[in-house]
């Protein structure tokens, strides 16, 4: 008798539990929202947890089947996630309607989890703040007096080619994804920091051993990402900590170390880290003349002093955001370049007539006249595009731009990048690897907001010139010394793992560089 009690409570709990989540989940078809259909308990992004597709295939999957459609509507578990489609609907949410959808609906913890609380997870004033006081980091001005801190690291990797060319017979097999990733650590560290992380010479350093531990395709990562980016509620119910203790102990020490060494030496330098002391000692930046703020503060608290939590969870998103975005562009062009003969030849012509009008000097200037190059790149992110997806958050509940969907304050929107990147109603031949795109007749002849690697409006990425930069110093410096060739082991086409983020080939990416002087003898 009491097994049959027992058995009919169980079964009562069962059908009450399924009957509340199956009604969650018609949030999208009362809305007359088109979508897969979801599971019971993961949603439509089970198979993410599975391992099987990264969080970017899963959009990619939704826009490919749902692309007629202005929006498409998925869940995350039992989270609703609006797809917008449409580039008009793209337009207002990421730039005509900013003001109620710039959240990124992301978890935020300042005291627990401290790290957490940069420019990137932010959202609603903080965020506001914190762009107007860290925006002025990056502008042009400020990346011409990094670039030779940049410059350096590229002059370590080219002589790095060469001593294993001279050992070689003028060639070197190698792994451009982890030379790069290595070569955009030390990157990152001496602009960043000002300090010399040698991940170069030295995989084993502790800088390359940290980055690779942030980005590791793990189950353990790919976990904390879901939930960072789409399961904020159950982080906070639960009182998570989503960043590795060791990551945080790394990053903390070495700011703390590195601002308390140049305080008491009265060192300056010309990189972040400097600008996030002024940051935090005056509230604002000097301008070319002197004490004042480069931009008016547009409250009393936008002249406030950064915290040294805050401090430290800048420095980190500018090393994570900074160098896996930079090293996947980087390696994936010169993966390109290898494939693609004609284009390299004609990027190394480009990079031999601007070096010669410069007096052979790799300068930003000279950098910034590299036309086709820049067209390349753009190619490469069109292809490839580090960030698959951008995400807002309503920021009050309304109804979606352009259509009748009305949506609760809180839902998650993505606006899949990558996917738009290949449609072939935007670009012909989307697999097709063409610079010509990027002609001006070409952009001219696109819809806007179908082309969007570094994201669009005032949340766009703060140091897209930063960005672009470093890619194009590589491949331009590296060009101008070696030729790219396939070796036995280049791929026909990359696959990646899909517990990445940020695109990460699933096996070594590997190609030949030649000495252009063991080309010309
Ligand atoms: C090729 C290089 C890069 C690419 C493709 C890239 C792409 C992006 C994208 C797509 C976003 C989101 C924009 C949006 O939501 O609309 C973003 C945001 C951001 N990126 Fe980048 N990024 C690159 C390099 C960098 C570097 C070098 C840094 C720092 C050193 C950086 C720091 C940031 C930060 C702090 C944000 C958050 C901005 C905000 O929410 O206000 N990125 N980036």
């Amino acid at each position: 008798m009491i097994g049959w009690t027992i058995a009919a409570l169980l079964a009562g709990v069962g059908f009450a539990l399924y009957s509340y989540l199956a009604k969650i989940l018609t949030y999208w078809t009362k809305r007359k929202v088109p979508g897969p259909k979801p599971s019971l308990l993961t949603g439509n992004f089970g198979i993410n947890l599975m391992g099987q597709k990264s969080i970017g295939d899963i959009c990619d999957q939704v826009y490919n089947d749902y692309h007629e459609e202005p929006v498409a509507g998925t869940f995350v578990m039992t989270q609703p996630l609006l797809h917008v489609h449409d580039p008009e609907i793209i337009k207002h949410v990421l730039i005509k309607d900013f003001k109620d959808f710039f959240g990124r609906g992301i978890y935020v913890e300042t005291e627990r989890d401290p790290l957490t609380a940069h420019l990137f997870n932010l959202s609603g004033k903080r965020w506001k703040e914190l762009r107007a006081k860290i925006a002025p980091t990056f502008t042009s001005r400020k990346i011409k007096y990094m670039f030779d801190t940049m410059k350096e690291c590229c002059t370590q990797l080219q002589d790095f080619v060469e001593a294993k060319c001279a050992a070689n017979g003028g060639k070197y097999n190698a792994d451009i994804r982890e030379m790069q990733a290595r070569v955009s650590t030390d990157v990152i560290s001496s602009v960043a920091f000002g300090i010399q992380s040698n991940s170069l010479k030295t995989p084993e350093s502790e800088f390359r051993r940290i980055s690779t531990k942030v980005v590791e395709p793990t189950v353990c990562n790919s976990v904390r990402l879901m939930v960072l980016f789409f399961l904020r509620e159950i982080a906070q119910k639960f009182k998570f900590s989503l960043t590795v203790n060791e990551i945080e102990t790394f990053f903390t020490k070495l700011v703390a170390e590195t601002v308390a060494y140049r305080e008491e030496n009265g060192i300056e330098r010309a990189d972040m880290l400097q600008m996030l002391m002024e940051l935090k000692n005056k509230g604002f930046l000097k301008n070319k003349k002197g004490e004042e703020p480069e931009q008016a503060p547009e409250d009393g608290q936008v002249n406030g002093k950064l915290t040294m939590n805050e401090m430290v969870a800048q420095v980190y998103i500018f090393f994570i955001a900074g160098f896996d975005t930079t090293s996947a562009t980087t390696s994936l062009t010169m993966y390109e370049l290898t494939k693609n003969p004609d284009i390299q030849e004609k990027v190394y012509q480009e990079v031999q007539d601007v070096l010669k009008r410069h007096n052979g000097e790799v300068s930003y200037d000279a950098i910034a006249e590299m036309s086709y190059l820049d067209k390349v790149v753009s190619e490469t992110l069109r292809m490839y595009p580090p960030l698959p997806f951008l995400n807002r958050e309503v920021m009050v509940s309304r109804e979606i731009p352009l259509t009748k969907v009305h949506v609760e304050k809180g839902t998650r929107v993505i606006i899949p990048v990558r996917a738009l990147h290949h449609d072939a109603k935007y670009w012909p031949n989307p697999e097709k690897y063409d610079p010509e795109r990027f002609s001006e007749e070409n952009k001219a002849s696109r819809p806007s907001h179908v082309y969007l690697p570094f994201g669009e409006g005032p949340r766009v990425c703060v140091a897209q010139r930063l960005g672009l930069m470093q890619v194009k110093t590589s491949v331009a410096m590296l060009l101008s010394r070696f030729r790219l060739e396939p070796s036995a082991d280049t791929p026909e086409q990359v696959e990646f793992a899909p517990r990445s983020f940020v695109p990460l080939p699933k096996k070594d990416l590997m190609m030949t560089l030649v000495t252009r002087q063991t080309i010309a003898a």
